[in-house]
């Protein structure tokens, strides 16, 4: 094969055929597409033995809206290197890349089938113990070996340029900073909810922290993040964490996958208002949640000031105080990223089931009505968070 086509279920086993290695010479092959993200094919392959291997492929344009969207195919090629630096620091978190072809802007990925999303997952009231410990993990480890305190000068230059990823990039500028606050044909929200959006419109100080926040995303290449942190990115059981689909990867403010990580288990907390009835099971999903967000965040600036005092090779990190200073920045910016995260996964282009999917209209409405009031409150007072401990407290008073 050699001009990019786009596979259908036979197109993609006489692709991975042509690969070779793959499976056994004898192998009969199956495959179904079972994509349903909101940008790319994703196939099964699967051998008579039940053996498999997931192919996944971009298109020419946003799956979920369709060929109006054009989109590049370049985000299959950052997709898979992601994948690869990434899963050099942090093989445990990590889906293993098995090929990559970027003409056909295909990658072959292990088979994490065995595992589930984990919003799905939690929508169930579903919980995992490692979970909050295995992200920081991921998070601080990934950030820490891709920033200026690890790479030399010149490797890290050459690497934000090679991962520079505009239209990606663009894509969450416009929904994440743009969309919410100015209004666009692309959000879409319940007409109960009018009178919120129009406050959360014309609130200035809103306006002017979420300005902030674009800012930091726009210029502050700090280091390789993955892009899109948030629970259907991740797989799970009790004893895996990996994270897939970073093609939002670039280099970016570090607090940006934290506080996206996070903001994804806030809303699942807002939405299990509506999902939970029974008030001590409520209140046993909501305790595991932010035990969850508590550990992630103690164990993200541990790992952190560890790798730096272990492997910092800056000359910054001399200077007393300072890789503290450094991380306080990071958690402010989470915390930040974590609200404007909230809010446009609940007006915006694209939300969450976690909260779309509540069966009852007001139980809806309430817990949409929670998720922006929560967002809103994070970001107006997300710089004022001078420690780990004022970053939980600030999360634990606005949810009362
Ligand atoms: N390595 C994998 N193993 C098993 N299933 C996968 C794998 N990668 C993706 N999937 C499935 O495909 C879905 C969409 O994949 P994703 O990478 O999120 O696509 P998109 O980039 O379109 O959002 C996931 O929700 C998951 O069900
Ligand atoms: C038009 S892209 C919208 C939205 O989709 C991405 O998520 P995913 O690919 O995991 O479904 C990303 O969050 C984008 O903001």
């Amino acid at each position: 094969m050699s001009a990019y086509q786009a596979f259908d279920n036979e197109k993609a086993i006489e692709y991975i055929n042509t690969l070779g290695g793959m499976f056994p010479p004898d192998a009969k092959l199956s495959c179904y597409e079972f994509g349903d993200g909101n940008l790319n094919l994703v196939f099964r392959i699967t051998d008579q033995h039940q053996r498999s291997v997931i192919l996944k492929q971009a298109l020419p344009y946003a799956r979920c809206v369709g060929e109006s969207w054009p989109l590049t195919l370049d985000r299959a090629r950052i997709e898979a290197s992601a994948l690869r630096r990434h899963g050099e620091v942090c093989p445990d978190h990590t889906v293993q890349v098995l090929h990559h072809d970027s003409e056909q802007a295909v990658t072959i990925l292990e088979d994490l089938g065995h595992l589930s999303i984990l919003r799905t997952e939690l929508n169930a009231g579903r919980t995992f113990t490692n979970l909050g410990r295995d992200v920081a993990r991921y998070l601080a480890t990934t950030s820490f070996y891709h920033s200026d305190f690890y790479l030399t000068p010149g490797d890290k230059k050459a690497l934000v340029q090679s991962f520079t990823n505009p239209q990606l990039c663009a894509i969450t500028e416009e929904l994440f900073f743009d969309d919410p606050y100015l209004g666009s044909e692309r959000n879409h929200y319940p007409e109960e909810l009018h009178g919120e959006v129009d406050k959360l419109r014309q609130n200035a100080a809103l306006k002017l922290a979420i300005a902030r926040l674009k800012q930091g995303f726009l210029s502050s290449p700090q280091a390789l993040l993955h892009g899109d942190a948030h629970s259907g990115s991740l797989f799970v059981d009790d004893t895996t964490t990996k994270f897939i689909d970073p093609e939002f990867a670039f280099f970016g403010p570090i607090g940006f996958d934290l506080g996206s990580f996070i903001g994804n288990l806030l809303l699942n907390f807002c939405a299990q208002h509506g999902r939970i009835s029974e008030a001590s099971k409520r209140r046993d999903m909501h305790t595991y949640l932010l035990r969850t967000i508590d550990i992630c965040l103690s164990e993200f600036e541990r790992q952190w000031l560890d790798l730096c005092a272990q492997h910092g090779s800056d000359g910054t990190l001399q200077v007393a105080g300072y890789a503290e200073h450094f991380v306080r920045g990071i958690l402010q910016d989470a915390i930040g990223y974590c609200g404007s995260e909230m809010i446009r996964r609940t007006i915006g282009l694209a939300h969450v089931s976690d909260l779309d999917e509540i069966e009852d209209t007001e139980a809806r409405l309430r817990a949409q009505r929670l998720a922006l009031e929560v967002g809103q409150q994070l970001i107006l007072h997300a710089r004022s968070c001078q420690s780990k401990n004022a970053c939980y407290q600030l999360i634990i008073s606005v949810l009362q």
